[in-house]
């Protein structure tokens, strides 16, 4: 689905990122992993259009989109691709379904009584029914992170990409958080996150590591294995040999 094809990337004098090539195939689980500020997040908003690159270009199903101008990219990126941050990014006068189907009335895809429809159906896959017209402050910050990810899939993106989707959240709504993207992927959502946590990075299928700009290794995980096992004993080798 996406090529990376020897992307490097720039701010002002400094390189953050150097040379980087892989592939997102359609239905993969990516995790993105990292010491912090190796460029886990400059990475995935590289590959997403959402940051221009300073060499290299992006294959979107063939589609250049590391040539497309600003606002051609804004719309492919609304239609095609669904975002979710560490902080949700809600706007705070509306409440948490119109800040749900917006995505969806901006798209114009749809006709905004299936808009309704299909944010009532992901709030329910999300069990966030109940919270549809409270305020952004009135929910907590696991219910307010699965409203974003409904927020995300409202225009049925091909891939979804997430920033440290449950750095902000305690345990039981990680616990949450991952079993959506678990869910989603399963039903064939192709899925890119970056994440610290070892239980999150585990539910994917293949790990990124990313170092000082580079991918420093990668790793997938073969069918039926202990996920989590199989990645603490990978990066605790990877550790050692840093
Ligand atoms: N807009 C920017 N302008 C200048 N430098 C930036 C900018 N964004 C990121 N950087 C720098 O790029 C480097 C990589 O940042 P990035 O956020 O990608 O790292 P990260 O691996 O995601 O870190 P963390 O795990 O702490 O979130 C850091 O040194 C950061 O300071």
């Amino acid at each position: 689905m996406i090529k990376v094809e020897q992307i490097s990337k720039s701010f002002k004098d400094t390189q953050i990122l150097y040379n980087i090539s892989f592939e997102i195939k359609n239905g993969d689980f990516v995790a993105v992993m990292g010491p912090s500020g190796s460029g886990k997040s400059t990475l995935l908003y590289s590959i997403s259009g959402m940051d221009s690159i300073s060499d290299g270009r992006v294959l979107f199903k063939g589609i250049n989109i590391s040539e497309m101008q600003e606002n051609e990219l804004s719309r492919f990126r609304l239609i095609k691709m669904g975002f979710v941050f560490q902080n949700p990014q809600m706007l705070k006068n509306l409440s948490i379904f119109d800040n749900i189907i917006l995505p969806g009335l901006v798209a114009k895809k749809k006709s905004a009584d299936d808009i309704r429809k299909r944010a009532l159906e992901l709030m329910k896959q999300m069990e966030i029914e109940g919270i549809g017209e409270r305020d952004i402050r009135e929910v907590s910050g696991g219910q307010l992170q699965r409203a974003s990810i409904c927020r995300a899939m409202i225009n049925n993106p091909e891939i979804l990409f997430l920033d440290e989707p449950t750095g902000s959240l305690n345990s039981a709504a990680t616990d949450q958080v991952m079993a959506i993207l678990e869910n989603l992927n399963r039903d064939g959502m192709t899925i890119m996150t970056v994440t610290h946590d070892p239980r999150v990075a585990a539910k994917a299928r293949k790990v990124l590591y990313i170092r000082d700009g580079q991918i420093a290794a990668c790793k997938e995980f073969s069918v039926g294995v202990d996920r989590e096992r199989e990645l603490d004993k990978w990066l605790k080798g990877f550790h050692s040999r840093a």
